[in-house]
């Protein structure tokens, strides 16, 4: 047996492990994917690509696809097609190519005339299309929500959607082990967002840099799915590759029923739980990171600030950033209480809301919306919030919702019952906040600009979310509600059948009021220049050996995806253009004219190709490849920065871009420095030195081979995978042995199963594995 079958593994190791389909020596691992997610916002660039390089869908049975971010959340009652239902041009043409893509390409699709549609990351789970022991991706960074599965899943980048489509595997390489145990009880009023907010509090939002998260304890054992998928969900805000909580009774309970989950008391079911079964980190197994945390320090927590690392227990009060530890820290703090229009030492339940939102990927499922409608049964929204929304996770729960009488509950307080999609929490449609509104939000992102330009956000839970609307303010829901256990224990229940009747919500705002919130948006001003892509298909990339110019200094830690390119630009179907959008928020004042005080407004760096960032955690957040997009588009071929987030770093290498981590600080001084002083530098690649002008040495960096490789070389990794189709074909093989109930057509041979498909899928096409199962096994 070979050693590193003795060796103890945790859950990601086993995982991982099971899904490797070549492993080169310097670590770089191809990764077969069992479950892709597909949404409108990160997907046209990737099928343009497969288009243009004549590549087919590997397998659409395996690949899921729905429209979420762009649709609007008003009534569907006169929904003809998505076509003539979205007003704004760009979410339009965005939701238009899907439809279009999943046409041609033959993948099964949920649009908006279907009850399953929903946010991706709530439908893959209730359709059990995700399931534990697979491997689960999708262009998005809150992927990670499925990990509460003990799947390995995690978000890509459009480049890597289109290597997916393509191949079905990913290049990566092996994670850290990382492990937070919550032990004890959670107190009344204390959910699993209290729990996720608390841990991203301690950690920090850079604190699961290049690791994957097992959670675990007693605490996250008596967790339903519901709640284990809402801390999974934000693993990504603590920087993690992802999060997974180890499969067991609570989840196969889950499992039992859904459709495309192995059929309950099958042979098949009884093999999958044995082998979910298995998956369960070995008793010594080793975490190179471990954290402890005692539920009994956890009370409702809330954030303050512009990132989810800036929390406080809702007893506390706005922090005084002159007490922060260092001088970088002083600068960030001052800057978001700002922004926040905060003053130091204000009591948190002073702080007075204008908005309310209920829903996201997070905080938009089932239990949520009953955990909210406790609180709020009887009583009414304060006469000061202008705006309470609840915006269900997909149609399905909001049907289930509709038969507990949740909605009624809701609107008689005043709360506004919307149609599922992502709504508010990032505001690519219409729901958004009027600048410097704030908002009480059960998202997961509280940066500048998220829900609307100035937008002013709070993270809580969805119970703390219902007590504000309530109070007016930022309210101890404990003080409102006696609760029985946490809000977040039950166990779910599979959905019943999906007959039901869609509700038709009389109380939805006019198009007019909708209409008024779009012009809060800043005017995109990025010219969307022509067709040609950057990369992709035969093309290749553009090599990188020596790239000699201006950089442009920065300080900032935490710079996350949605500051360098906000959301209203992330509407384009093309790579390019974004550059005059790059970090738009920070580059241009209110009036549209040029921020002098930034630093890319600046001479000499306007023409900078490189970025020297001091500020760890560069590229957190979203996994927009837009981000690196902008910066490649703007000119900017490098940044070198302490840290990065790990699908920032990987998308830039995509888009034959060199992003240098410099963790000694001498070192980077020395670069930063010269960026300072507006000197040239030179990255040389092939020998990994940075110099200065006069070509003295300033450091070395270290860069994985197998990338360096790919850049100098202007590879496209997509061609390198393909021709490896033995070894895929082969892996392929193994898995329809061993794990067969993860095969099959799923719906595109069930059509008529729980609603009719809204775009009908292409004929059965032979995929790049020869042609599909004609005789669909049980799912
Ligand atoms: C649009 C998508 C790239 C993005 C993400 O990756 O997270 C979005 O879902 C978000 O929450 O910002
Ligand atoms: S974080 Fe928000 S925008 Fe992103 S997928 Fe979740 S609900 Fe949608």
């Amino acid at each position: 047996m070979p050693v590193a079958e003795r060796t103890p593994q945790t859950l990601y190791d086993k995982v991982f492990q099971a899904h490797i389909v070549d492993e080169k020596l310097d670590g770089t691992i191809l990764l077969y994917i069992d479950r892709h997610l597909v949404h409108e916002v990160t997907s046209p660039q990737a099928f343009e690509g497969l288009e243009v390089a004549g590549r087919k869908v590997r397998r659409p049975d395996c690949t899921l696809a729905t429209t979420d971010h762009n649709v609007p959340t008003t009534s569907r009652k006169s929904l003809k097609d998505i076509a003539s239902f979205i007003q704004e041009d760009d979410s339009r043409t965005q939701c238009v190519t899907l439809e279009e893509n999943v046409k041609k390409f033959g993948i099964t699709y949920f649009g908006l005339s279907d009850k399953r549609q929903g946010i991706v990351h709530v439908i893959g789970p209730e359709q059990g299309f995700t399931l534990p022991g697979t491997t689960v991706v999708c262009g998005d960074s809150h992927t990670s929500t499925h990990g509460a599965f003990g799947a390995l899943a995690f978000g890509i980048g459009t480049s890597e959607v289109e290597h997916v489509l393509a191949t079905q595997c990913l290049i990566t390489k092996r994670s850290k082990n990382m492990r937070i145990q919550v032990d004890g009880e959670l107190a009344p009023g204390v959910s699993s967002k209290d729990v996720i907010l608390h841990a991203i509090g301690k950690i920090g939002t850079a604190g699961g840099t290049g690791a994957v998260i097992e959670f675990c304890g007693s605490v996250i054992r008596s967790l339903s799915m519901e709640a284990r998928m809402s801390i999974c969900n934000m693993s990504i805000e603590a920087g993690a590759r992802a999060g997974m909580v180890a499969p067991d009774e609570i989840t196969f309970e889950y499992l039992k029923g859904r459709p495309l989950a192995p059929k309950y008391g099958s042979e098949e079911w009884n093999r999958a739980v044995a082998y979910w079964e298995s998956l369960k980190s070995d008793p010594d197994a080793k975490y190179d990171i471990d954290v402890f945390i005692d539920a009994k320090d956890i009370i409702p927590t809330v954030t303050w600030g512009t990132s989810p690392e800036d929390v406080v227990p809702i007893t506390g009060s706005v922090p005084d950033p002159e007490t922060f530890p260092t001088e970088a820290k002083k600068v960030a703090g001052r800057r978001m209480l700002e922004y926040m229009g905060l003053t130091p030492g204000t009591p948190m339940e002073d702080i007075v809301v204008d908005k309310v939102f209920i829903g996201s990927c997070t905080n938009s499922r089932i239990e949520d919306l009953r955990a909210a409608a406790q609180v709020v049964k009887g009583r009414k929204v304060a006469p000061n919030i202008k705006r309470a929304m609840i915006v269900p996770g997909s149609g399905l729960v909001k049907e289930q919702a509709e038969r507990e009488g949740l909605d009624k509950v809701f609107t008689d307080a005043g709360f506004e019952w919307r149609e599922a999609g992502c709504s508010m929490c990032l505001g690519m449609n219409p729901d958004i906040l009027s600048p410097k509104e704030r908002c009480a939000s059960t998202s997961n992102r509280n940066f500048e600009g998220r829900q609307g330009a100035q937008g002013r956000t709070h993270l809580m839970s969805p119970v703390m979310a219902a007590a504000a609307a309530i109070v007016g303010k930022l309210a101890d829901v404990r003080k409102l509600a006696q609760f029985q256990g946490s809000p977040h224990i039950e166990a779910a229940v599979a959905p019943e059948p999906t007959s039901g009747k869609a509700h038709a919500d009389e109380r939805i705002e006019t198009d007019d009021t909708e209409k008024e919130h779009l012009t809060d948006q800043p005017e995109d001003s990025s010219p969307q220049v022509n067709t040609s892509i950057l990369r992709g298909g035969a093309a290749g990339l553009p090599k990188f050996t020596i790239l000699r110019g201006i950089a442009a200094p920065m300080e900032k830690p935490n710079i996350d995806t949605d500051a360098i390119i906000p959301k209203q630009f992330l509407k384009t179907i093309k790579r390019t253009g974004l550059g005059s959008a790059l970090f738009y928020e920070m580059r241009y004042l209110e009036n549209g004219q040029e921020n002098p005080d930034f630093v890319l407004n600046k001479e000499p760096y306007r023409k900078a190709k490189i970025i020297v960032c001091t500020g760890a955690n560069f590229g957190c957040g979203s996994s927009r490849e837009h981000a690196p997009w902008a910066l490649n588009d703007f000119g900017v071929k490098s940044v070198i920065a302490p840290s990065f987030a790990d699908i920032f770093f990987n998308n830039s290498f995509k888009n034959g871009m060199l992003p240098i981590p410099i963790r000694n600080k001498d070192d980077l001084e020395k670069v930063h420095a010269e960026a300072v002083a507006g000197r040239e530098i030179e990255i040389d690649l092939p020998n990994q030195l940075i110099k200065d002008q006069d070509g003295n040495t300033l450091c070395a960096f270290e860069v994985e081979e197998f990338r360096k490789h790919c850049l100098v070389n202007g590879l496209d990794d997509i061609g390198l995978t393909m021709q490896l189709e033995d070894k895929i074909a082969e892996f392929e093989k193994k898995m329809s042995r061993e794990t067969p109930w993860l095969d099959g057509t799923g719906y595109l041979k069930r059509k008529g199963m729980g609603g009719k498909l809204a775009v009908k899928a292409a004929p059965l096409p032979k995929t790049n594995r020869g042609d599909v199962k004609t005789e669909p096994l049980e799912w």
